[in-house]
């Protein structure tokens, strides 16, 4: 059976869980019993994946092993780099699908703005055309500065749903996360946790964990939840899976949400990845 865990609207009507399952390096068998060991027994209903981790056909697995309904169920998948021109788009969205063995994807996201190549706003008609064929329930984006929506909306009047970007307590995304409330586009969350690393070490967070008698993950994804964020934390292990998503039943106060918002960093992210700059294929 699982949690339940509660959902959101999002500005297209569509509804999404404030908590999901990211899957970068899940793959093959283990990772379709991971996935799918995440949706019947722990009981995550969103599950992100991308053209370019190559385990579209992986989730696609998990997906028809599992014994929950597919309409109770959202599945992200992403548009490369390499593929933004129109027409690779539109095969692309295809392509997705064939791989995951699906007849549509909840949730297609432009995985990266590329705005050297200049491609994303050609991406983005693909995106709404792929949704009108009724391929995509709800078309969204990566990685886009608020630049980069705003042409999406000039050159077509429709704005994404989501916005899915680096943030976690050494880069919050503070200025980002307010203009995405003023525009009604909600925040999704990449390595939320930091991929794990020195996060989990950190001094201020083991101190609010061991008041509220939870982990350091517990409190890191507390916090998103707390920001309206929807954190997409990867495990391939049963137990963590199960501590990500018990954050239900404890609440941080202002100065707790105010001491991790306070961990940012101007160098914070992980790998330097700023889309003002970098590009993705
Ligand atoms: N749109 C984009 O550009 C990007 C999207 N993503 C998406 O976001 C997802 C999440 O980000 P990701 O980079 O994977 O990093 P995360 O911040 O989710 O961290 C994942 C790492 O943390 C470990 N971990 C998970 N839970 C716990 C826990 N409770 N205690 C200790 N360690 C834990 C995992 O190990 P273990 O598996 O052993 O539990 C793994 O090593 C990705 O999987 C992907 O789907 C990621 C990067 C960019
Ligand atoms: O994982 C993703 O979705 C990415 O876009 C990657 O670029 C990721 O940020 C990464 O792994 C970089 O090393």
């Amino acid at each position: 059976m699982g949690k339940s865990v509660p959902e959101i609207t999002l500005n297209d009507g569509f509804t999404l869980p404030v908590i999901g399952l990211g899957t970068y390096t899940l793959k093959g068998d283990q990772g379709a019993s991971a996935i799918q060991n995440a949706i019947d027994d722990i009981g995550y209903r969103l599950i992100d994946s991308a053209y370019n981790y190559e385990n579209e056909g992986t989730v696609g697995e998990a997906v028809r092993r599992s014994s929950v309904p597919r309409e109770e169920l959202r599945i992200t998948s992403k548009l490369p780099g390499r593929y933004q021109e129109y027409k690779k788009a539109v095969f692309t969205i295809q392509e997705s699908l064939y791989r995951a063995n699906l007849d549509y994807y909840d949730l297609y996201l432009i995985h990266w703005p590329n705005p050297k190549q200049d491609n994303y706003v050609e991406a983005w008609q693909a995106l709404i055309e792929g949704k009108k064929q009724g391929l995509i329930r709800s078309i969204g984006v990566c990685n886009f500065l608020p630049e980069h929506i705003e042409r999406l909306e000039k050159e077509t009047g429709i704005k994404p749903s989501i916005n899915q970007i680096e943030l976690h307590p050494f880069f919050n995304q503070e200025e980002q996360r307010k203009w995405h409330e003023e525009n009604n586009i909600k925040t999704q969350s990449w390595s939320p946790l930091a991929r794990s690393n020195e996060v989990l070490q950190n001094n201020t967070i083991q101190k609010i964990a061991y008041d509220h008698n939870k982990s350091v993950s517990q409190v890191i994804l507390r916090w998103h939840y707390q920001l309206s964020a929807i954190a997409i934390p990867k495990s391939s292990s049963s137990a963590r899976q199960l501590e990500n998503i018990s954050i239900f039943d404890f609440t941080l106060d202002e100065r707790e949400m105010g001491l991790i918002s306070g961990l940012t960093r101007s160098e914070g992210r992980i790998n330097n990845q700023d889309p003002a700059i970098y590009e993705e294929f």
